[in-house]
């Protein structure tokens, strides 16, 4: 499923009309009556519907939608919340056919808003649509307010009123119980302080040319991508048919990490692991994988005849950040091997990111938002105010793959496509979660389709091993990452077999 940005939706919307002359009346037309359709599950001919209409054409859905339901025998009315003459050529027209249908109207200043929503059952919000710019100015804020203090369902359109991909620090914007997405999400779905503002969410389709559509950069990886991008394990395959990974890592004080990494390549494919860590830590590994082999971690290791065995290398995880593992790092980026790069690595790598340019072959980076933050020299809030924009913006000014992690993961290409992951929860939110990943998207980067197919089947395999494992004898609570490793199977399982996504599955 593909997610659009707002200049993106507009743009479709700008060919429908010009390429494919579709009137956009009909757009409205289509869009009121779906959104009307999805409604309907959610309402009884008893409710008192009340549909709350803005300036723009997200009001013209609403009236679109109020006729719909008027002329299907539903209790519906419409609060209006400017004069026609402020509203779009096409709201006034929808307008116009409620009321030639009979419906009733009510203006905001002839009304106490708060009194007048006291006995309907159910809010459409119809305010404002992806067209909205900046914070909602008065006196719709005051609205707003109301509908949300009203402690009534409300159903928005298209987007909660308020919400924009952009989140401002002091957002206002309508609470949803439930919102009906028009065609594809915008990226404000996926984004943590504008998503709780949606509740659950529906998308429906309104008849939008699908080709168009998939002219979008983003989207939501889910189970049929997976399915249709990972590498088939042919019968005659022996295991140099598949990744020779490197992992360079572990210290004496964090061995784990490693043993990790290696376990996540392995139960996602990889044919041999090799962990090169530090003399201290080797003893520390010896209750590890017993399919692993350890090498010490020794400089003279990484020449370029030494390495030509290993198809990928992923390093930094648990690397002491001291002058050795400086070394180390600078030496790692200086191979022409597929890198992956984790934890410490990161920061390491920070320090100077021009090495980054002279590199010669694929690279990933899997930071989560604190160590983005120290590679982009960004804030972190800075970071999560405009996700999409700093990961694409960073992929492909360093040429990059870029795994900003999260609840929302973001996968992006050098050329600034993105997948957006929906599986995983909480019960990820601890040490070792990265750490397993890591040796996860090492194992499938030069396996699948594409390098970014393969790195978004990883992050969605593990983000679903999670979710399995919770819905089975785990909780978010207890859940280690260890735990998560042995629930891969159970997820490649469901990938492979069962239809477990038919829709976004978001929390
Ligand atoms: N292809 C599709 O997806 C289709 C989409 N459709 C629907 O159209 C919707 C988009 O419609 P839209 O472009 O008219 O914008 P929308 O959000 O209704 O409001 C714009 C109005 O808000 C105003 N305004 C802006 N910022 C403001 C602020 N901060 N505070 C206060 N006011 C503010 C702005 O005023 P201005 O800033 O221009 O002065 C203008 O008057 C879309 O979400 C979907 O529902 C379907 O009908 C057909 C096919
Ligand atoms: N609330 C959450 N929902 C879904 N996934 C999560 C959540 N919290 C963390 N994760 C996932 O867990 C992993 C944590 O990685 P990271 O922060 O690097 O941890 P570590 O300390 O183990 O290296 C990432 O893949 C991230 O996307
Ligand atoms: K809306």
């Amino acid at each position: 499923m593909r997610c659009m940005t707002e200049s993106e939706m507009y743009e479709v919307d700008r060919k429908s009309a010009e390429d494919y002359l579709l009137p956009t009346t009909v757009l409205m037309e289509n869009a009121g009556r779906a959104l009307a359709d999805g409604l309907k599950s959610k309402l009884s001919k008893e409710m008192r519907i009340c549909v709350v209409t803005g300036p723009g054409n997200n009001g013209g859905d609403g009236y679109v939608l109020a006729r719909t339901l008027l002329n299907e025998g539903y209790a519906v009315e419409v609060l209006e919340t400017v004069t026609e003459a402020e509203m779009s050529t096409d709201e006034q027209l929808y307008r116009q056919i409620y009321l030639k249908y009979q419906g009733t109207l009510t203006k905001v200043d002839d009304v106490d808003v708060a009194a007048y929503l006291v006995d309907k059952d159910i809010i459409v919000d119809a305010l404002f649509g992806i067209g909205l710019t900046g914070r909602v100015r008065a006196p719709f804020d005051q609205w707003i307010e109301t509908i949300n203090q009203s402690g009534k369902c409300v159903i928005s359109l298209d987007v909660p009123s308020g919400v924009s991909s952009v989140a401002a620090d002091d957002l206002l914007a309508i609470r949803a119980n439930h919102t009906f997405i028009i065609e594809a999400p915008k990226p404000s779905l996926f984004i943590e302080a504008t998503r709780p503002f949606y509740g659950e969410v529906t998308v429906v389709s309104i008849g939008l040319p699908k080709k168009e559509l998939l002219q979008s950069s983003l989207t939501v990886w889910q189970q049929e991508d997976v399915k249709q991008t990972l590498q088939k394990r042919e019968p005659f395959s022996h295991k140099g048919n598949y990744v020779h990974l490197l992992v360079i890592g572990g210290s004496a004080f964090m061995p784990g990490s490693v043993k990790l990494t290696s376990t996540g390549a392995y139960r996602t494919g990889a044919g041999l692991v090799t962990v090169m860590t530090s003399e201290e830590a080797l003893p520390m590994l010896a209750n590890g994988l017993n399919e692993v082999m350890y090498q010490p971690l020794e400089p003279e290791a990484l020449t370029d005849e030494a390495l030509a065995k290993y198809d990928v290398i992923a390093c930094g995880m648990g690397l002491s950040e001291t002058a050795a593992g400086r070394a180390l790092l600078s030496r790692v980026l200086e191979t022409k091997k597929p890198l992956v790069i984790d934890a410490s690595g990161l920061n390491l790598l920070s320090e100077d990111l021009s090495r980054l340019e002279r590199r010669q072959a694929l690279t990933v980076l899997t930071p989560h938002p604190k160590e983005m933050a120290r590679l982009s020299g960004l804030s972190v809030a800075a970071i999560k105010r405009q996700p999409f924009r700093v990961v694409a913006d960073f992929a492909k000014a360093h040429q990059v793959y870029l795994v900003l992690k999260g609840a929302m993961t973001l996968s992006a290409s050098p050329s600034g496509e993105i997948n957006i992951n929906t599986t995983g929860n909480s019960g990820l939110s601890k040490g070792g979660s990265g750490d397993l990943l890591t040796g996860m998207v090492a194992s499938r980067v030069l396996s699948d389709d594409t390098p970014l197919a393969g790195i978004s089947n990883a992050v969605f395999l593990h983000g679903l091993a999670a979710d399995l494992a919770v819905s089975d004898r785990h909780s978010s609570y207890d859940l280690t990452a260890t735990e998560v490793s042995d629930y891969l199977g159970r997820s490649f399982q469901a990938v492979l077999r069962k239809n477990i996504q038919a829709s976004i599955n978001i929390k």
